[in-house]
């Protein structure tokens, strides 16, 4: 797994009503399980056990495999290079302080504070001739490295290093960039990681002789964790930088709306500005300008003449095409076969991230997409059936809800989903009570979202948002499927303030909210 998206499982477990406080403590009692394995086929007799905990939640897999430990008879020393103040990870504290509340101790465990790095060398372990009755569990950094290591952190490393005790990284060996496996200063070098749920890519690219054997503990996420779109994809999102300006947060054109449906392009549009875009220009036929402009002083309302989309306006909208960072296609845009033929020449000629959405999808031919990467078409059943219908023989299965299915259904029904999908590269977002998100041979459903959501609009709101999420950077799959929650979690919050009466042009009243909250 990448590192991002073991971030995002583990917080996504609370979806489901496991807590990261379970998950940590699986995670040090099957470290402690594998230490204690490693120690008898090492050493002929009982070993000191040296714990190097930093201030995250691998620190905090330190802290309880030590509990563990003790209860199994060894002698446990942890040296914090965090101190009980300055731990962040509240799972990784309220396990540091099991250990402090263990006092008077009556365990052979011993805590020592590293202020400095130095300190180390007058304790035992640093003595050169003592290291072979130690194991020395590195449980300093995991996947939330970040940036250069701090001093204090590369003289542990060097010191760990130097030592030929039995080294032991957990997760991910300290120093080592999570996702690439590239040690950009130094790392630990161990004679065995062990890590959680999955293998983190980094572990897997750097190569035995930089992480040792490896040995994968199960600490009881369930896939169900991995599948379902929640909070925890959050942390997906680009942190906003503070010297940011105008443009940088996303530029994005939707085109779309003809005289009878103007609120379609609108509706994304506000959905967009309100998951944070900068620039948002809505392409459109002459009739609609003013009404579009009445939604909002932020839209950039560009038209041509006429009722609905000719291919008099290729040339415009190709121009404005090249000066954002995605484009959206369809909402509203109505079936005029002109319109059509418009949006399969766009969908040849952008080169930008396409959203393809709405009547685009009933217009355009999927030969012109099924190559292209950075395209999210968001089609609900019946559109999807249509926009296939040359691949699908029996949709029938198609349509029974996932609800009604056992594992085996639900298993068959994918599968076909997959078997259809496998024909484009993009990301195909299947609109329903539960969003489907497929991807090649990957799938993440969303559960967020209400039957209030059927009233007309919604659609074009999430488009809006994935809109902006690839301008924001995501690829076609993660902005698919937080797209997906985000809306949903905003029709769930306008549920709760306005029933089921709520319309689809209210979303973008909650969506801001939930970005924000990460
Ligand atoms: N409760 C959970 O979420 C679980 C987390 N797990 C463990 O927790 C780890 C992830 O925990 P975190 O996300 O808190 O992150 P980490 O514990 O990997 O490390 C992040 C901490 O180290 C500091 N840090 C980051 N880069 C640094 C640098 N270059 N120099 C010095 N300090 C640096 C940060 O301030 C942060 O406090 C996993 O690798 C795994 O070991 C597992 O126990 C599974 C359950
Ligand atoms: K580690």
């Amino acid at each position: 797994m990448k590192p991002i998206d073991m971030i995002a499982t583990d917080i996504n477990c609370e979806d489901l009503g496991l807590s990261r406080l379970c998950l940590m403590e699986n995670a040090g009692k099957s470290l402690s399980d594998e230490v204690a394995k490693l120690s008898t086929f090492t050493f002929s007799k009982p070993v000191k056990i040296a714990i190097f905990t930093g201030s995250g939640g691998n620190g905090g897999d330190g802290f309880v495999a030590a509990r563990h430990l003790l209860n199994r008879g060894f002698e446990v020393d942890i040296f914090m290079l965090a101190d009980f103040n300055n731990i962040k990870s509240s799972d990784a504290k309220t396990n540091a302080l099991i250990l402090k509340n263990m006092s008077p101790c009556f365990s052979r465990l011993a805590i020592h504070y590293i202020e400095d790095a130095n300190d180390l060398n007058y304790t035992e372990i640093a003595k050169s001739n003592s290291f072979s009755e130690y194991i020395i569990i590195d449980a300093i950094l995991g996947t939330g490295i970040k940036g250069k290591l701090r001093n204090k952190i590369k003289k542990t490393i060097e010191i760990i290093n130097n030592s030929n005790a039995l080294k032991i990284a957990v997760d991910i060996p300290s120093g080592m960039d999570s996702e690439t496996g590239e040690i950009h200063d130094m790392a630990i070098k161990p004679n065995y990681t062990i890590t959680f749920h999955k293998i983190k890519s980094g572990v897997k690219k750097a190569g035995e002789d930089f992480v040792g054997g490896i040995i994968t503990s199960d600490i009881g996420i369930p896939i169900e964790a991995e599948i379902f779109v929640g909070k925890g994809d959050l942390q997906r999102l680009k942190k906003r930088d503070e010297n940011s300006h105008k443009g940088n947060n996303g530029k994005i054109l939707i085109v779309g709306g003809n005289g009878d449906y103007v609120g379609a392009p609108s509706i994304a549009g506000l959905s967009a500005l309100s998951v944070g875009v900068d620039l948002v220009y809505i392409y459109t036929s002459r009739v609609n300008v003013s009404v579009i402009k009445s939604y909002s002083p932020d839209f950039i309302v560009k038209s041509h003449e006429g009722e609905y989309l000719t291919l008099s306006a290729l040339d415009d909208i190709l121009a404005i095409a090249d000066n954002v960072d995605a484009v959206l296609l369809g909402p509203g845009a109505g079936l005029m076969n002109e319109t059509g033929k418009l949006f399969n020449i766009l969908v040849s000629k952008i080169k930008k991230p396409i959203v393809l959405d709405a009547d685009a999808l009933k217009s355009v031919d999927l030969n012109l997409i099924k190559n292209r990467e950075d395209i999210i078409i968001t089609p609900h059943l019946n559109e999807f059936k249509s926009f296939f219908s040359n691949i699908i023989e029996d949709t029938s299965i198609l349509d029974k809800n996932l609800d009604n299915l056992s594992y085996m259904e639900i298993h068959d029904k994918i599968a076909i989903f997959q078997e259809i999908t496998k024909n484009i590269k993009g990301t195909v977002v299947l609109k329903g009570k539960y969003d489907l998100i497929f991807n090649k041979n990957n799938l993440r459903i969303n559960k967020t979202g209400n039957p209030g959501m059927t009233v007309g609009g919604t659609g074009d709101s999430l488009g809006g948002v994935a809109l902006a999420l690839l301008s924001q950077g995501l690829n076609t799959y993660d902005a698919g499927a937080l797209a997906t929650y985000i809306n949903g979690k905003a029709g769930d919050f306008a549920q709760d303030k306005y029933g089921n009466g709520f319309r689809a042009s209210t979303l973008s009243e909650f969506l801001g909210k939930i970005i924000v909250d990460i």
